[in-house]
Order: C-alpha cells, then structure tokens, then sequence
C-alpha cells in the first residue's frame, strides 16, 4: 500500500471508530479567566452538535450591559447572584455545552446546581499561560488593579483547590489548540456512558 493509500486508509478507519453521540448531561466547563472555557466550548458544541450556552453572555444579554458596566454600578455581589439565577436557568432549558464565568464554581451552590444536573469539566491551564491569554484584554473587572499579574496569580491559587472539585480535568495549554482541547474533553467523556452515548 503507497503511502497514500495507508492514510486514507488510516482516516477511513477514524471515521468508523467510535463517534461522540447524544449528550445525556449538560457538559458545564468551569476554571480560571484565559483557560478557553469559552472557546473551547463553543467549538465542543459544535463537534456534539448541542446548543452552546455562556453564562457571562447570557448575564450581558439579560442586562443589556456588559460586564465591566454591571460590576461598575451594582457591584460583585449583584453579578454573582444574577450568575447563579443564570446557570439555573440554563441548566433547566437545554442539554448542550455551559460554559461558565470564572467565578462560577467558587460557589457551594452553583456547585450543587451543576453536579445535580450536569458534569463539570475543569479546563486547568498555568498560572501563565492564563496571563498570556488574559493580559491584552481589559474586560475582565476583577484584573484592573494597580498589578494584575499579582491579582490572577492570588485568584489562581485561592481558586485550584475548588476547581479540583469538577467531576474531570483537561489541561489547556499553550501548544495545544482549541481542537485539540476539545479532543481531550470527548476524551474524557467518552469515559462517562451516563453524561455522552458513543456511536458506532
Ligand atoms: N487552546 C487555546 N489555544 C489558543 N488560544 C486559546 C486557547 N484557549 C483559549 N484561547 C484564547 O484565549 C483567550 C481567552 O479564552 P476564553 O475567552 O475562551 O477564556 P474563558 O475561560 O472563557 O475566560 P472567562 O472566564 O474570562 O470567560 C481567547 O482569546 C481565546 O481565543
Ligand atoms: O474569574 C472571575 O471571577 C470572572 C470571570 C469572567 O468570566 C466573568 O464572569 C467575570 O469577569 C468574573
Ligand atoms: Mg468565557
């Protein structure tokens, strides 16, 4: 067989594998700002063909202001309710992909409401890796601070040992594109007949 054969063969073979099937859970990314809960999940939702769902969007779009605005009139405590209203209505509406704010898992019930209805997946990518990510953008209120290096190294470290609590962990690292992320969460879900059927 040439050698371009093997591959066609080879890609054949790929596609008669096993396939990701029907969502039986709402599949919920959680972590750090800059780990590509967004990205990454927006384009899991399209490999699984399921609705994608964003808290942070969903809050804007209810509010009609951004982010930065809602901190800026009504303050943290405010954005953190109308998040946890949010991911409830989400995760009553639709099975698909929730990607969540940074914030959200911190929160003992936004915890229960994600594991009682769906499987949550903590996307862990370094300290600096997050920053290169993070650092050219300024919509993030809880960054503009006089060093906000120092803020999302302090954030990350309070932070991990709560996201360790997800139900599975994907590394987002600098090397791997948004494809290959979303290869390790089917991965990882392929490992749960209760949250994704797999198809022949
Ligand atoms: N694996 C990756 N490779 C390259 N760029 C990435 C990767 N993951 C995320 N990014 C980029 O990093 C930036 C931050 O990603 P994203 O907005 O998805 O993070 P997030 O986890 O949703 O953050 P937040 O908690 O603030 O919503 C985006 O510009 C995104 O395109
Ligand atoms: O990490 C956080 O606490 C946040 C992350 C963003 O997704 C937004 O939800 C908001 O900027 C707060
Ligand atoms: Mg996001």
């Amino acid at each position: 067989m040439s050698e371009i054969e093997h591959n066609a063969a080879a890609e054949a073979g790929k596609k008669t594998g096993p396939r990701p099937g029907r969502l039986k859970k709402t599949v919920v990314m959680v972590g750090m700002m800059g780990a590509g809960k967004t990205a990454v999940g927006r384009a899991l939702a399209a490999r699984l063909r399921a609705p994608f769902l964003d808290s942070d969007h969903e809050i804007e779009a209810a509010a009609n202001m951004t982010i930065p605005e809602i901190f800026a009139r009504d303050g943290e405590a405010f954005f953190r309710k109308k998040e946890s209203q949010v991911i409830a209505r989400l995760l009553a509406e639709a099975r698909g992909v929730l990607s969540t704010g940074g914030g959200a898992f911190l929160s003992e019930a936004n915890r229960d409401m994600i594991s009682d209805r769906g499987v949550s997946v903590w996307l862990n990518a370094d300290l600096d890796v997050l920053w290169n990510r993070v650092r050219h953008r300024d919509h993030r209120p809880l960054l503009k601070t006089a060093d906000p290096y120092e803020t999302l190294k302090e954030l990350y470290e309070a932070r991990v040992p709560l996201y360790a609590r997800a139900d599975l962990v994907v590394r987002s690292d600098a090397q791997t594109p948004v494809e290959g992320v979303v290869d390790r969460v089917l991965a990882a879900l392929a490992t749960r007949p209760d949250v994704l059927e797999m198809e022949e």
